[in-house]
């Protein structure tokens, strides 16, 4: 593993992945693809036939066979939450880096896609709320974070790749 993307839904762990990984010419894990892929369901179908706990035991079983991957994991919006996927995550030994979103902006992002089972009912106060409650466990897992709001994907790559050389 060279490095871990953590951050709330919509803030951009899936696409800034996908740039690093083409920039940096490492391969790319996405948590939640990977999900889908061993499960062959989709999130939502996860969701729905085993509850947000059903899933949050797949996410761990899914993030603890992956954490030996060399090159850039895209985590899952809620995988720092359980305390056992934070040290999973911390023992890697690779920088972890928050991407951060305002509730407004998150709220935009999340309206292009229907396949968040958390997100998208979530008005711009309940997000607000729940970045909230949240906020203490990304802060205890990431090294550095990076607020994306009025920022393209390239220039939040160039900020990371920069991040590292330091
Ligand atoms: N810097 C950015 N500026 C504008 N739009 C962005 C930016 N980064 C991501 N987006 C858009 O926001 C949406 C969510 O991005 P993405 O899927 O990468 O988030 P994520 O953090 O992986 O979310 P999740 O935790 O739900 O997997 C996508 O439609 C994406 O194109
Ligand atoms: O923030 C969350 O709890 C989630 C984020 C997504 O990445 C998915 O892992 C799933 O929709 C749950
Ligand atoms: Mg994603």
């Amino acid at each position: 593993m060279k490095l871990i993307l953590i951050g709330f839904m919509g803030s951009g762990k899936t696409t800034i992945s996908q740039f690093l990984g083409q920039q940096l010419a490492e391969p790319v894990l996405d948590l939640d693809r990977e999900i889908e892929r061993q499960q062959q369901q989709t999130i939502p179908q996860i969701f729905a036939q085993s509850g947000e706990k059903g899933f949050r035991q797949i996410e761990h079983d899914v993030l603890q066979q992956s954490i030996g991957f060399s090159g850039i994991l895209a985590t899952g919006g809620g995988t720092p939450l359980r305390a056992d996927n934070l040290q999973l995550l911390r023992q890697a030994g690779v920088p972890v880096i928050l991407l951060v979103a305002s509730p407004a902006e998150t709220y935009r992002r999340l309206q292009q896609q229907d396949n968040r089972p958390l997100g998208n009912k979530l008005d711009v106060a309940g997000i607000r709320q729940l970045q909230r409650d949240r906020q203490p466990f990304y802060d205890r897992c990431a090294d550095v974070s990076i607020m994306t709001d009025d920022r393209t994907p390239a220039e939040i790559t160039q900020e990371i790749i920069k991040y590292l050389q330091k």
